[in-house]
């Protein structure tokens, strides 16, 4: 099995990890000082390295190291990462302050970071303009719509899945998969027809990530560039039959979706929202599934439960169906607990805040991390155990706090394809558990890379049996 070339491999002797994962031991400093007589706190934490700061801890150790952060600085602590100073917020309580936004104190122009150029104006980056957008993107989310999603994601699942060989890497299958699945269900191009455009967007994923952040010949800022521009030449084009289809696939439904009073999207925004729902959509389902897929092949009662389901329901279920594999909904929520397929949400500041009675200054980049509160343990027992009876009656761990899972966000921003996500996560699953059973190899060790959406190095191999 080849291992990509990540962090999270290079070897790094014990004591100095462990010196990580305690936090660092360097002297507490303050990001600003609060206002004399403001009564709020400075936010404690350490600017890291030079020049990396804490950037590579953070790609190496993913939710370890935000943990070690809590643990060690409270709830908002601050570092210095990609070039720039960051407060960290994690626990329940700060989320939700940062996440619902009261106040209108905290921009998503912080996911510009990140996302800027290449997912420009995508519905997450929006601030005054968001809600109309919502409005009108909401016309493409309703149950009859989700149905028919649904039901094209289950015919290419199946067909995908048909022909598994005994030993595969999951990872790399699933990212191919619901890439086939974002094809057809967002833009009615069968499995194979849409390579050029699936290249391009992955140029422009790949661009996010560029270490040298402006064009150089050859590298990764370049290639995303071309990506970006290759993905609205395409939608710009395919747009006008798409204003005039009745189809049920998401750019026609976007293409024509009206809110109440009426408004629809200029063909700009058309374009921007397919190029981010892409970006959005693909990357969560396939780690989801890949870390369902993990927790039940090293879990075999689960699987067991699961596939008792699957079988009682049949093959091809519609969306009632799905709805009614309650096992691998607990399955399925367990495993966004513990892998977040996107570890962070980001914001910026607008003018200085008080945050939970921490003082922060305007124009700071903030960094909601939901794995500190999906490993708090003031909410969940035993949190690093997978446990997805935790979400069932009486349990119900999940309700101890607004903010205590997370996976989807909060707020206004709350992510608006949720439903489908799951949907699509259900129906790979479903059909996998109808078809075959899955193992780990003998003693397996799990490694993620946690530098962009999460992802095992080694695409994470599994032994297949047929299960009939
Ligand atoms: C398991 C799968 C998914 C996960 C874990 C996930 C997670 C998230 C999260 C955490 C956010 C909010 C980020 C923030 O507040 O900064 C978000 C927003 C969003 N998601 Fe998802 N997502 C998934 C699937 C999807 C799908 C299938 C679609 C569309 C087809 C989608 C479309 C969006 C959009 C458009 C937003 C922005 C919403 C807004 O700003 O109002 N997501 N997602």
């Amino acid at each position: 099995m080849t291992r990509r070339l990540s962090i999270s491999t290079v070897p790094v002797p014990r004591w100095l990890e462990s010196r990580v994962l305690r936090g660092g031991t360097a002297q507490p400093e303050h990001l600003a000082a609060p206002p004399p007589g403001s009564g709020l706190r400075a936010v404690p934490g350490d600017p890291g390295l030079p020049v990396v700061g804490h950037g590579l801890e953070w790609m190496r150790y993913g939710p370890q190291f935000e943990r070690a952060r809590v643990t060690r600085y409270g709830p908002v602590s601050w570092m210095k990462a990609f070039g720039i100073k960051m407060a960290m917020v994690g626990g329940a309580d700060a989320t939700q302050a940062v996440l619902t936004n009261k106040d209108k104190a905290f921009s998503q122009s912080g996911w510009n970071l990140f996302f800027d150029p290449f997912f420009r104006r995508g519905l997450l980056l929006l601030d005054d303009e968001h809600l109309q957008h919502r409005r009108i993107m909401q016309q493409a989310f309703t149950r009859p719509r989700l149905a028919a999603y649904a039901e094209v994601a289950g015919q290419v699942a199946r067909a995908g899945l048909a022909d598994l060989p005994a030993r595969f890497a999951v990872h790399p299958l699933m990212a191919r998969l619901t890439m086939d699945i974002g094809s057809q269900v967002f833009m009615a191009s069968a499995p194979g027809t849409n390579e050029p455009v699936l290249r391009a967007f992955k140029a422009a994923v790949d661009g996010t990530t560029a270490l040298a952040r402006f064009p150089v010949p050859g590298g990764k800022w370049q290639a995303g560039l071309r990506g970006r521009r290759m993905l609205e030449e395409h939608f710009t084009a395919g747009l006008p039959a798409k204003r005039h289809s009745d189809g049920s696939d998401l750019f026609s439904v976007l293409a024509s979706a009206r809110d109440e009073d009426g408004q629809r999207f200029t063909d700009t925004e058309v374009v921007d929202h397919m190029i981010f729902l892409m970006l959005a959509a693909l990357d969560t389902s396939a780690t989801t599934v890949t870390a369902a897929m993990y927790h039940l092949a090293r879990r075999p009662e689960w699987q067991e439960r699961a596939r008792a389901e699957s079988v009682a329901l049949g093959p091809a279920p519609d969306i009632d169906g799905l709805d009614r594999l309650t096992t691998l909904d607990l399955v399925v929520k367990e495993s966004l607990r513990l892998v977040a397929p996107l570890p962070t949400y980001v914001r910026r500041t607008i003018r200085d805040v008080d945050l939970t009675g921490y003082h922060l200054p305007a124009g700071t980049t903030t960094v909601v991390m939901p794995a500190a509160n999906h490993y708090d343990p003031a909410y969940w027992r035993d949190p690093d155990a997978f446990d997805p009876d935790r979400f069932a009656e009486p349990r119900r761990e999940d309700r101890a706090h607004r903010f205590a899972w997370l996976p989807f966000g909060g707020g206004a921003h709350k992510c608006i394809g949720m439903v489908l996500g799951f949907l699509e996560v259900k129906t790979i699953l479903h059909e996998l558990l109808l078809r075959h059973r899955w193992r780990l190899p003998e003693g397996y060790r799990m490694r993620w890379d946690w530098s962009n959406a999460p992802f095992p190095v080694d695409g994470l191999p599994v032994h297949l049996d047929r299960s009939t």
